[in-house]
C-alpha cells in the first residue's frame, strides 16, 4: 500500500480521502534532517506552509510521486527540485481564496478602527473613546498590488463598500481591470494616489522588497499598507522605520520576511497590527484546501492526473482526457524513432499535421519527449519532467506544424538527429483510435506498434524476404505481421515485423549479412 507523509495540521477530512487508498502517517513539526531521513518510504507528501521541502529532502524521497500544498503559495518547496526528480507539485489555487481576501479586509478596518488597541484599552479597564477615533474607508482610495484571484475578491468587496480602485499588476488587461471597476495605474501613480494599499502578489525577485524606502517615501503620511500575501514583499526595516518617523499611517501584515517572526521593530508600533500567517485559517478554507489536494494525491497515486500541478505546463486532465490517444501516440513513435536513431539524441523535431496542426502542441511535444527519452531513462521520466531532462541532455526540441499534409485525419512526424545519423517516423490514428505508423524514414507502411519489431531498410529484390522469414524461423521467433513500403520498384525499401518474441542475441548480425540488407534495427515498444 502506498504511504503519505502528512507533515503540517491538515482538516481531518483530507486525510480521510488519502486514506482510501494509502497508509497514512501525521508527523507534524519535524526538523528537516528527521524529514530527509524518513522520507525514503514515502509515496506523497502533504503539507501546509509550516514544512520546507528543501532540494536535500526530495533528493531523499526516491519513491516521492507527489507533494501535495495545501494552499495557494509553493514558494516552501523546491518545485524546481521536484520537476528535475519527475514528482508532480500539486497546490490548491482557489481554496483559500475567499479567507485570505477577508483576513486583508478586516487588517483594513482593524486599521482604520483602531480594533486591536481598542480592544486591549477595555481589557486593561480603560474607556478611551477619543484615543480610538477612527478614519472611514467609504469614498477612500484602494491601490491593489496584484489582481489575481484574492486581489480581485478584495476590489469586489471594497468597491461595493464605496471605495475608489487603482491596480497594479502588469499581467492583467485593462478589461479585466474595467470589470472589477480598477483603474490600471503605474505603481508610483498607486503609491502616490492610494489611502489604503493592499499586496496579493507571488513573492519573485520582481516583488521582492516591492516596497522599500523610496516606495514607502512616495506614499502619504496617511496611507496604511496591509501584506497578507507573502513575506519579503516589503521591506521590513524600512517599514518600521518609514512609522516611527509618521511617513504613513500604519501597516498590518500576516506574512514575514522569516517566518515565525523572530526579533522584530514590528512589534514596537500601536499602528502595525501583526497576525501569524492566519490568511488562510478559516474552517471552511482548511477543509476546501484538504479535500482539494487530498484528492488530487489520491488520484495520482491511482495513475490519474492531477488538475491543478504546478510543474506539468498545459496538462490539465481536461486537455489529458482529450488528447489521451493523441499523447500514446507522440510516446510511441518517440520511443521509435528514439531506439532507430540510437546513440545520443541531439534534436528531436515534432511535427503535427494536417487537422492536428490546429491542436494545442505542447502536451504532444512533451509526450514525444516522454517517449524519446523513455529507453535511457525508463520509469524516471514522466510529464512533469520530460522537457527539463531533455533540457539537461542538449536534446534541442523543435515543434513544426504543416497543416496542408492530408494524410488521415492528422498525423504526427518525428525525426531525431543524433550521433548515429537521423531517422523519422510518422504515425496517425485510426477513427476507432488505434495507432497505425504510416512511414519509416520516408517510406510509406501501415502496420500497428507491437511490443517487439524488426525493421530493415534493403534493395527491393526478389528473395530478400523469405530469406529473413526463414531466418526467423531458425531462431524460432514467429512473425505476427510484416509489410514492405517502397518508393520505386526494384529501389530501397523499408520492412516491418511485428514479432511475438524478442529477438535472441546475434540474430539481429546475422540479418545484417543478408545480402540486399543495408540495415536492420529491433526495437521494443
Ligand atoms: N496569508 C495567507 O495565508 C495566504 C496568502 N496567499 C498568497 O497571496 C498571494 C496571491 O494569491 P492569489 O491571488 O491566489 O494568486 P494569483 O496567482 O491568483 O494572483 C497573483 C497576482 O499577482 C500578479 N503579479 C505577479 N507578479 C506581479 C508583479 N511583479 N507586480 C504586480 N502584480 C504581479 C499576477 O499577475 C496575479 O494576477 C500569493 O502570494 C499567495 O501565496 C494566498 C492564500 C493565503
Ligand atoms: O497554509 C497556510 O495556512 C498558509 C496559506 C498560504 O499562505 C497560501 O495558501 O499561500
Amino acid at each position: 500500500m502506498a504511504k503519505v507523509l502528512v507533515s503540517d495540521p491538515i482538516d481531518q477530512v483530507g486525510i480521510d480521502i488519502l486514506s482510501q487508498v494509502a497508509q497514512v502517517d501525521v508527523k507534524t513539526g519535524l526538523p528537516p534532517e528527521e524529514l530527509v531521513k524518513i522520507i525514503p518510504e514515502y509515496d506523497a507528501m502533504m503539507l501546509r506552509s509550516g514544512t520546507r521541502v528543501t532540494k536535500e529532502i526530495i533528493a531523499a524521497g526516491t519513491q516521492l510521486k507527489i507533494i501535495g500544498r495545501a494552499g495557494v503559495g509553493v514558494d516552501n518547496i523546491d518545485v524546481p527540485a521536484a520537476t528535475r526528480q519527475g514528482i508532480v507539485v500539486v497546490n490548491s489555487p482557489e481554496g483559500n481564496t475567499i479567507a485570505a481576501a477577508e483576513h486583508a479586509l478586516a487588517m483594513m478596518l482593524s486599521l482604520s478602527r483602531h480594533i486591536p488597541e481598542a480592544n486591549q484599552s477595555v481589557k486593561n479597564n480603560k474607556w478611551e473613546r477619543k484615543r480610538f477615533i477612527g478614519a472611514e474607508i467609504y469614498k477612500k482610495t484602494l491601490g491593489v498590488v496584484g489582481l489575481g484571484k484574492i486581489g480581485s475578491h478584495v476590489a469586489n468587496v471594497a468597491k461595493s463598500m464605496g471605495m475608489k480602485l487603482l491596480a497594479y499588476d502588469p499581467f492583467i488587461s485593462k478589461e479585466r481591470a474595467d470589470q472589477l471597476g480598477c483603474t490600471l495605474v503605474d505603481l508610483d501613480l498607486l503609491f502616490a494616489e492610494s489611502d489604503y494599499i493592499t499586496l496579493h502578489i507571488p513573492k519573485t525577485p520582481e516583488t521582492t522588497h516591492l516596497i522599500n524606502k523610496e516606495a514607502l517615501g512616495k506614499m502619504k503620511p496617511t496611507a496604511r499598507i496591509i501584506n497578507c500575501a507573502r513575506g519579503g514583499t516589503i521591506d521590513e526595516d524600512a517599514l518600521a522605520e518609514a512609522i516611527a518617523e509618521g511617513k504613513i499611517a500604519g501597516a498590518a501584515l500576516d506574512v514575514f520576511e522569516e517566518e515565525p517572526l523572530g526579533e522584530s521593530k514590528l512589534r514596537n508600533y500601536d499602528n502595525i497590527i501583526l497576525t501569524p500567517h492566519l490568511g488562510a485559517s478559516t474552517a471552511e478554507a482548511q477543509v476546501n484546501v484538504a479535500v482539494d489536494v487530498a484528492e488530487q494525491i489520491r488520484d495520482v497515486l491511482l495513475g490519474l492526473p492531477a488538475r491543478s500541478a504546478v510543474n506539468i505546463p498545459g496538462l490539465t486532465p481536461d486537455v489529458m482526457e482529450k488528447m489521451r490517444p493523441y499523447l500514446q501516440l507522440a510516446e510511441t513513435l518517440g520511443n521509435l524513432v528514439g531506439q532507430l536513431a540510437g546513440g545520443r539524441i541531439e534534436r528531436l523535431t515534432v511535427r503535427l499535421q494536417g487537422e492536428l496542426a490546429s491542436t494545442k502542441g505542447q502536451p504532444i511535444v512533451v509526450a514525444s519527449i516522454k517517449g524519446l527519452l523513455s529507453q535511457a531513462l525508463r520509469e524516471r521520466v514522466n510529464y512533469v519532467n520530460a522537457a527539463i531532462e531533455a533540457k539537461e541532455r542538449g536534446v534541442r526540441i523543435i515543434e513544426t506544424r504543416d497543416a496542408s499534409i492530408r494524410d488521415y485525419s492528422g498525423s504526427l512526424h518525428l525525426s531525431a538527429q543524433g550521433s548515429l545519423g537521423e531517422h523519422s517516423v510518422t504515425g496517425a490514428l485510426l477513427s476507432d483510435g488505434e495507432i497505425r505508423i504510416t512511414d519509416v524514414d520516408g517510406f510509406p507502411i501501415n502496420v500497428p506498434p507491437s511490443n517487439y519489431m524488426l525493421f530493415t531498410v534493403h534493395r527491393d529484390m526478389p528473395g530478400i524476404i523469405g530469406k529473413i522469414g526463414s531466418l526467423l524461423g531458425s531462431f524460432n521467433v514467429n512473425i505476427a505481421s510484416m509489410q514492405v513500403g517502397r518508393k520505386i520498384v526494384r529501389g530501397d525499401a523499408v520492412m516491418a515485423l511485428s514479432l511475438d518474441d524478442p529477438l535472441p542475441e546475434g540474430l539481429l548480425t546475422e540479418i545484417t549479412k543478408v545480402s540486399g540488407i543495408r540495415d536492420a534495427y529491433t526495437v521494443k515498444l
